[in-house]
């Protein structure tokens, strides 16, 4: 069987924290946030290879990270780009020759439980692609600028989506050909593949998988490290 690649996508400014340090680096327990996210996947058996995609001026730091933590599986440290889309691209470009499969994750999304990570692997090697979400617990509703209530979809239909987002490396990397070709910009992977017309899949993961993003994560953070998913509740 093929190679499993990750991506861990780590070069955003975090501007939603409203922290002078990028959110990826602020500790969580004692590490930063960032090396709780590659230490998940150094761990994971299936997983041959990781490539970690960071800001320019983060190189030198991730790659210190890398030797402290003895993250082995980290073969390269890629230089990002200005929109998430862009930095997935140069992580894919970089993964080694003989890689069949990856999962693109979000560096700041330290929580993924490893049953659902290979739960998202081995849907998208029976489908091309798949990806972890969770069901909307909260209505939602279409709001135009004037702030009024346009529609409210039917919530049995609704999933908030996570990473990691599992596909068979050759379906992304056409995506993302053609969505750069065609000029397209997507919040995730699997935007680009469902415009291709294949078809990704949903696989159920938790609602601990948070995507730290706003200063209200970070105690809620704290909490699922230490009740949830510290060293001792791997
Ligand atoms: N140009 C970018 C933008 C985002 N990311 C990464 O994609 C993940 C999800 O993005 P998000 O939570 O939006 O992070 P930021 O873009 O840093 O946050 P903000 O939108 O608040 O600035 C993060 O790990 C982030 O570092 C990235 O690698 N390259
Ligand atoms: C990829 C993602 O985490 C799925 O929910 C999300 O779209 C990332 O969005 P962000 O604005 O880049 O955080």
């Amino acid at each position: 069987m093929g190679k499993l690649g990750v991506v861990i996508v780590a070069a955003g400014k975090g501007s939603r924290m409203r922290t002078a340090e990028s959110k990826q680096y602020l500790k969580l327990g004692q590490k930063p946030i960032l090396v709780h996210t590659l230490q998940l996947f150094q761990n994971i058996h299936e997983v041959d290879e990781i490539i970690l995609v960071v800001g320019e001026t983060d190189m030198k730091r991730c790659s210190s990270y890398v030797k402290d933590y003895a993250l082995t599986k980290v073969t390269s440290v890629q230089a990002g780009g200005a929109e998430r889309q862009e930095s997935v691209k140069k992580g894919l470009d970089a993964l080694q020759p003989g890689t069949e499969w990856v999962l693109v994750h979000d560096g700041v999304r330290p929580f993924a439980a490893v049953e659902h990570v290979l739960s998202c692997f081995r849907k998208a090697q029976e489908s091309d692609a798949a990806v972890l979400a969770v069901p909307v617990k909260d209505t939602i509703k279409i709001v135009n600028e004037a702030k009024q209530i346009k529609s409210t979809p039917d919530r049995r239909s609704l999933w908030a989506i996570q990473t990691p987002q599992a596909f068979r490396l050759s379906v992304l990397l056409d995506a993302h050909e053609q969505a750069l070709n065609e000029g397209f910009l997507g919040t995730d992977d699997a935007m680009l593949v469902e415009r291709m017309g294949t078809t990704v899949h949903v696989v159920e993961g938790d609602y601990y998988n948070i995507k730290i993003t706003t200063p209200e994560d970070l105690p809620w953070a704290e909490w699922i490290l230490q009740h949830v998913r510290g060293e001792g509740h791997r």
